[in-house]
């Protein structure tokens, strides 16, 4: 069972995924961008936000996609797979930027993946405020310089992006406390 954790910068995803690895010792853990030896180049070019083009960013993030689907995803399909996002980010965070069309930019993911997308979609949702405070507990890089506003835009097309994949998506406050989070997402699994 192929799964991704969503959720927009300081959601908790690593939390979780640090936490549920421990119900899943054999579990591939992974992650959109950086998980292959081609993605952690083109994640270090993105992350500085060195693109002056939004479509030239777009397609880095689905290069390191087609490897990671190629060289992670497809050789362990048969195995419990938990990826700290995946092309729902993708879409999302082009939605938001508003420059290709939403049939583009399912036709290029769909392109990217071979058609291989998560079984499960867990969103972890902040709210502004814990957004703001999280925030201003960590050093950001360039994408989180952008702002709290933007990164509640990013949030809510997280959710567009998986209706437009035709993805199951799982809703999960992200205020809650890291316990009671880790047990919503395993018994979702379980189900
Ligand atoms: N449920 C939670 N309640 C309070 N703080 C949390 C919770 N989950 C994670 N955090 C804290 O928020 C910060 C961001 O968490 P992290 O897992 O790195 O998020 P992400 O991987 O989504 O960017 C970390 O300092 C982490 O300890
Ligand atoms: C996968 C993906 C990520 N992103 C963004 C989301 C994040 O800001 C960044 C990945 O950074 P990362 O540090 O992995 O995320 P986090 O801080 O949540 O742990 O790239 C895109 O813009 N498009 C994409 O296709």
């Amino acid at each position: 069972m192929y799964i991704a954790l969503e959720g927009i910068d300081t959601a908790g995803k690593s939390t979780q995924i640090s936490n549920i690895s421990e119900y899943y010792p054999d579990a591939i853990i992974t992650k959109e961008p950086g998980a292959t030896k081609i993605g952690k180049e083109i994640r270090e070019m993105v992350l500085s936000a060195r693109a002056k083009s939004k479509k030239a960013e777009f397609l880095l993030f689905l290069a390191d996609r087609a490897e990671h689907i190629k060289e992670v995803i497809e050789p362990n399909i048969s195995k419990m797979i938990i990826s700290d996002r995946s092309a729902v980010s993708g879409v999302a965070y082009a939605l938001v930027q508003g420059e290709i069309d939403k049939k583009d930019l399912i036709g290029l993911n769909n392109f990217a993946t071979n058609g291989i997308y998560p079984e499960k979609v867990f969103l972890l949702k902040l709210t502004k405020k814990e957004l703001e405070f999280r925030l201003s507990q960590k050093e950001l890089d360039g994408i989180e310089l952008r702002g709290s506003q933007y990164l509640l835009n990013i949030q809510d097309a997280l959710i567009e992006a998986t209706e437009l994949l035709n993805l199951e998506l799982v809703e999960i406050d992200a205020t809650k406390s890291r316990e009671e989070i880790t047990k919503e997402i395993l018994d979702n699994i379980k189900y």
